[in-house]
């Protein structure tokens, strides 16, 4: 579970990025946070694992008070947050194996992270990850050598490699086309069923954002002016998140957008 109580930042430039955020995500929730350029998701996310630091409020994981630990408390922290990147943050010349595994460095001695010495599990868990995402066959690939499909494939298999308890997800699909989109979507999706694992999904693309996440939490500059189910988000709470807009154009001629798909079911193993 995840706590967020009344937490606000404003940056050294004066701009009030978040004002009194406060929700819980419980164990396995996936969700949806919206809102337009500016609004503060970025600056929402980065606060949880304290890559922004929050000017005021607290955040919790499970019982940690993330807000109060010291910089070394904070490194323990941060292998319990698994975080997946719009950009892929992969190191382009090592092997995919090498990128999943790097994914365990946090909970090693330094002496063996220097010496990338991983156990049995470690890798057993790798290979098990990389079959999860449709890359078994590419484990002995560069990264440089992927497409971006593939990319976010081993940047999930990383981030779950970790084991964590919390996903923040930032921008998972913008740099690829739709069909992608909704397989890295669904994979993420399914991750956290299958673990339980609740997510944090930052996304600009509304329709999936209903279609893969248990709930949505719509921000506008900086205020938390949604917060609810997929389906609750009508035409009138887009525009209360966004502004003034013909919606009847995103969800087509039948105004719907095709809400909740279930991953059960879902083949994991569609190549990208
Ligand atoms: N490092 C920073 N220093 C000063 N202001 C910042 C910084 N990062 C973000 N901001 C400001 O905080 C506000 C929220 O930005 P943030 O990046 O969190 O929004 P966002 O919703 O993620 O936007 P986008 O969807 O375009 O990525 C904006 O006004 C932005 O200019």
């Amino acid at each position: 579970m995840l706590k967020l109580d009344k937490v606000s930042k404003t940056y050294k430039t004066g701009d009030k990025a978040l004002h009194n955020a406060c929700f819980e995500v419980p164990s396995g929730q996936v969700v949806g946070l919206i809102g337009p350029s500016g609004a503060g998701k970025s600056t929402l996310i980065r606060c949880i694992n304290r890559l922004v630091e929050p000017s005021s409020g607290s955040i919790t994981l499970g019982d940690t008070e993330l807000t109060g630990l010291s910089r070394r408390e904070l490194r323990r922290a941060r292998r319990r947050i698994g975080m997946i990147f719009q950009e892929y943050a992969l190191v382009e010349r090592l092997t995919v194996m090498e990128n999943v595994l790097s994914g365990r460095l946090g909970y090693m001695p330094a002496w063996r992270s220097y010496f990338r010495k991983f156990t049995g599990d470690d890798i057993a868990l790798a290979f098990s990850l990389l079959d999860n995402v449709g890359l078994a066959d590419h484990h002995n690939k560069r990264a440089d050598a992927l497409s971006g499909g593939q990319r976010q494939r081993v940047g999930i298999a990383r981030a779950l490699e970790q084991n964590p308890e919390l996903l923040l997800v930032d921008e998972p699909t913008a740099s690829l086309d739709p069909k992608t989109s909704r397989q890295i979507m669904r994979l993420i999706r399914s991750a956290c069923q299958e673990r339980n694992l609740p997510a944090i999904i930052n996304i600009h693309d509304v329709l999936l954002a209903q279609q893969f996440s248990d709930r949505i939490i719509g921000l506008r500059a900086g205020e938390i002016v949604f917060d609810g189910p997929p389906d609750a988000l009508t035409d009138d709470v887009l525009t209360t998140i966004y502004g003034d807009e013909d919606w009847t154009q995103l969800r087509g001629e039948n105004g719907s957008g095709d809400q909740g798909e279930d991953a059960s079911g879902v083949d994991l193993m569609e190549s990208a």
